[in-house]
């Protein structure tokens, strides 16, 4: 072979070659940069599974709820409807700041701010969570703000106190969460004796089986183990909300979505106008629910209270928690769970407070004219008869 001809054929070579390298350094460079790509998408996928949300410091289940409700604000950085494991931090969350709701273009009658919807009853705590009173709300606007919420209704029926299941759903399907997705979470040891209740659309049952126990009190004490444990494993993933109510009682009017809120309570009927000196909180400085008597906001129902499910597990844990050691120190509180509910309440403030409306017992409290509504009521037990095995 000559060599022109030879520089003619290779430099033709040489020059394939060259532009064979410099596709394929091409193509294998945006390979490599791809690889951290992806590794950065799994890592993120995880931190999911993990503690915090990303984007604002917020537990990573209230920016589930916060997704859900406004959905510009997280969802960048997470599945949509993707729920996350139990955020265990506190103070991620700010009250007022949580929630910044969106809703469309609506028609309803304007609020004057020189006419206050009820002058009769104390609307606002002393640090500005709203009480809530038949004729302070709007439920159009409230059901807006709200869509797309699952609520989780936890009720126990342990023992004899299955009977009680029919009713209380009946009137649940009637009154609770009317129009938004529900599930009944139904925790009891007699799954077979869980009455079958025709629903409505986006609502459902879900039964967890629990053991029993002897006493009733502790029965109502292990409530918040139970609910602590269960949202860890399976109501932080399915729900927004979690409402926790007794299951010997009855809805008889409308209870939506204006209880929500990150951490609420229920004014006792019994309680909502003494002193707080004539509250039955736990008083023996032993106890874990022990409060002073120159301490405490109201007296809370143990029957009814809820947030949202990341803070009514801190709720449940620490009750518990508090419970176990009262065990370990030979004392049970006076009203068991409820004292410890109160402890809690009392030093971290609810958001929202209930007013008697939602915990009434009409053959023990005779019905004041400020309560015009009652929506969630004691249904008559025989104590003796109904608490025994
Ligand atoms: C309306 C209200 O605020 N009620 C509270 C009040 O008593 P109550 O006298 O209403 O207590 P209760 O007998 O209703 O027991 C509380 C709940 O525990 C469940 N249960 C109890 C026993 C049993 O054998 N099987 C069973 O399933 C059931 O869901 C019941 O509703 O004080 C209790 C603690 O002393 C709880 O704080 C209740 O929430
Ligand atoms: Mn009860």
């Amino acid at each position: 072979m000559e060599l022109r001809d030879f520089w003619g054929k290779s430099s033709k070579s040489w020059l394939f070659l060259i532009l064979l390298f410099i596709a394929s350094f091409g193509f294998y460079s945006n390979v490599f940069n791809w690889i951290p790509r992806w590794r950065q998408r799994e890592v993120s996928q995880s931190a999911q599974g993990g503690s915090k949300c990303l984007l604002d410091r917020r537990t990573v289940g209230e920016c589930a709820e916060l997704t859900r409700l406004s959905p510009s604000s997280c969802e960048a950085h997470h599945l949509q409807g993707q729920r996350e494991s139990p955020p265990l931090s506190e103070g991620d969350c700010y009250p007022d700041t949580c929630r910044v709701p969106r809703v469309p273009r609506m028609l309803y009658p304007k609020a004057h701010v020189l006419q206050p919807t009820r002058v009769d009853v104390l609307l606002m705590t002393p640090w500005f969570a709203p009480i809530i009173w038949d004729g302070t709300y709007d439920s159009a606007i409230l059901d807006a703000q709200f869509r797309n919420t699952t609520i989780g209704l936890t009720v126990f029926a342990i023992k004899k106190y299955v009977v009680f299941l029919k009713l209380f759903l009946e009137t649940a399907e009637k009154y609770f969460m009317v129009g938004h997705r529900v599930i009944y979470y139904i925790l009891t040891d007699r799954p077979a004796d869980v009455p079958q209740i025709p629903l409505q659309e986006g609502r459902r049952v879900v039964i967890l089986k629990v053991r029993n126990y002897t006493r009733w009190q502790d029965v109502s004490l292990h409530r918040m183990e139970m609910i602590s444990n269960f949202s860890q494993q399976r109501f932080l993933h399915e729900v927004d909300y979690l409402v926790s109510a007794d299951v010997d009682m009855k809805f008889s009017d409308h209870v939506g979505v204006e209880i929500l809120s990150s951490l609420f309570g229920t004014l006792h009927p019994g309680f909502y106008a003494s002193d707080r000196q004539r509250f039955t909180y736990e008083r023996r400085p032993l106890s874990q629910a022990y409060i002073p008597e120159d301490e405490g906001d109201f007296y809370y129902a143990g029957g009814f209270f809820g947030g949202s499910v990341a803070e009514v597990y801190r709720l449940t844990t620490a009750c518990h928690q508090a419970m176990v050691v009262d065990k370990a120190n030979g004392i049970e509180a006076v009203w068991h769970e409820e004292s410890h509910l109160n402890k809690y309440l009392l030093y971290h403030k609810p958001t929202k407070v209930l007013s008697p409306e939602y915990v009434w017992d009409e053959r023990m409290l005779r019905k004041p004219p400020y309560l015009r509504r009652l929506r969630y009521v004691a249904v008559p037990k025989n104590h003796a008869q109904i608490r025994s095995r």
